[in-house]
């Protein structure tokens, strides 16, 4: 393996902002970019907005924007420039002709975060898929780049391997990484057929990167999975038992954060893992109610959520951080349940206890019935899906009462006793 080169990343930011769009909405984001920046490891020294009645096809922004960034680089002695918005290859390839300096874009700094933060193999392996789809179509301009330049953000795999640049080397090593990809993918489905089985209900953690989402799974399962202020500090999901007021257990899941202009089929190749989110009993959408872009964290889960076919899952709203609060703030007054938590200070966590469990076994119904000896597979039926049970042995059978999932009544229904 190579060594790679430690380049400290100096850039300057740019964004084009469409006159139909608030200005305000425009900073935000290019606020959050230079936090994305910052936690791969590089500096910011100016952002560049320009306001455009349409993008440039060729150059993303005007030429004369072009030429003014380009001087104020040369003044500040940059690396690099980043755009918010994902370049096309011809414009990645004419704005780094324009500038003689490397040319970056929001997608590549998410996917240099994934590369650096990446633990387990599968995502490992889903990091490097996603970092060879977006190379394979730039390579004229990009990989050139990136050869001369040697290091610093986009350059990095995941374990700090060296990027293979090479397009014939890049399909070949695709479809090693998609075979592989597939046996992960089978695996998982197995490990969830048997969890059907046992019917532990699994609910899934979701929400904006630094929501609070890990924190949370921290406080209520006391575990300790890396939790920090910074963006993704989560990738690989983690699941860990939690007892709910009743004494039943659920299985809860920590997913990846979502963020806002994540390219489509990026949040494929990342989101993959979130299939633990898609087939859910209920979604817990964190959000982080101390901040100031609320909204938009909020729409952007949801439409993230949209577009992973995740529609009719229950969603509890869990507005976190609560502690930092003091005024008023946009609550989801749609939302089927929401409940204001602090997951840190450990405030309200038996509310969101309590919500979760009535929405889990609403659908429970009490039941008692009486089971001749004969038929020990019913018995066994009752011990898999039902909850809280007790049973008696009497002369004529086992007289059984509990709650069960009021669709599983047929099975039982001619046994039921008063
Ligand atoms: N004040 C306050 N801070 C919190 C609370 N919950 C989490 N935090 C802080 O918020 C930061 C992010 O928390 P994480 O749990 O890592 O957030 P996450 O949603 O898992 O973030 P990613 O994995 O990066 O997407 C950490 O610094 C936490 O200490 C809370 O209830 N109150
Ligand atoms: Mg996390």
């Amino acid at each position: 393996m190579e060594e790679l080169k430690k380049v400290q990343e100096r850039v300057i930011l740019f964004a084009a902002q469409k006159k139909n769009l608030k200005e305000e909405a425009a900073w935000e984001s290019l606020d959050e970019l230079e936090e994305l920046v910052n936690t791969a490891g590089g500096e910011v020294v100016a952002k560049v907005l320009q306001r455009v009645d349409s993008i440039n096809p060729g150059l993303y922004i005007g030429s004369g924007k072009v030429e003014e960034i380009r001087e104020m680089a040369a003044l500040h002695d940059v690396t690099g420039v980043i755009s918010d918005d994902e370049l096309s290859p011809v414009q990645m390839r004419n704005l780094s002709e324009a500038l003689g300096i490397k040319v970056m874009d929001r997608t590549l700094v998410i996917l240099d975060i994934f590369a650096q933060r990446a633990r387990s193999k599968e995502g490992k392996l889903q990091v490097e898929m996603a970092q060879l789809k977006y190379q394979n179509s730039r390579l004229t301009g990009f990989g050139a780049m990136l050869s001369k330049q040697g290091g610093g953000i986009g350059t990095r795999g995941p374990g700090e391997k060296k990027l293979e640049l090479d397009k014939r080397h890049i399909r070949t090593r695709m479809e090693l990484l998609q075979a592989e990809i597939d046996q992960f993918e089978k695996h998982r489905q197995l490990l969830r057929s048997r969890r059907q089985k046992n019917s532990t209900p699994v609910v899934a953690i979701v929400g904006y990167t630094n929501a609070g989402k890990s924190t949370l799974l921290n406080t209520l399962a006391d575990s300790d999975i890396y939790a920090a202020d910074q963006l993704f500090a989560t990738l690989d999901p983690t699941t860990r038992a939690v007892a709910l007021p009743s004494g039943s257990e659920i299985l809860l899941t920590d997913t990846v954060g979502f963020i806002r202009k994540l390219p489509h089929h990026l949040v494929k190749a990342f989101y993959s893992t979130l299939e633990e989110a898609k087939y859910a009993d209920i979604i817990l959408h964190v959000v982080d109610a101390s901040s100031e872009h609320l909204a938009t964290h909020y729409e952007v889960v949801h439409e993230t959520l949209k577009s992973l076919g995740i529609t009719d899952i229950p969603i509890i709203t869990v507005y976190n951080k609560i502690d930092k609060v003091n005024e008023h703030y946009l609550k989801d007054e749609q939302a089927m349940q929401h409940v204001e938590i602090s997951a840190r200070e450990k405030k309200n966590l038996e509310g969101l206890l309590n919500i979760l469990e009535e929405m889990l076994y609403e659908k429970m119904k009490a039941f008692k019935i009486l089971i001749p000896y004969a038929q020990s597979d019913l018995v066994a039926f009752c011990h898999a899906q039902g909850e809280r049970l007790e049973e008696e042995y009497l002369n004529e059978g086992v007289l059984l009462s509990g709650y069960m999932h009021s669709d599983l009544f047929y099975r039982i229904k001619d046994y039921i006793v008063d």
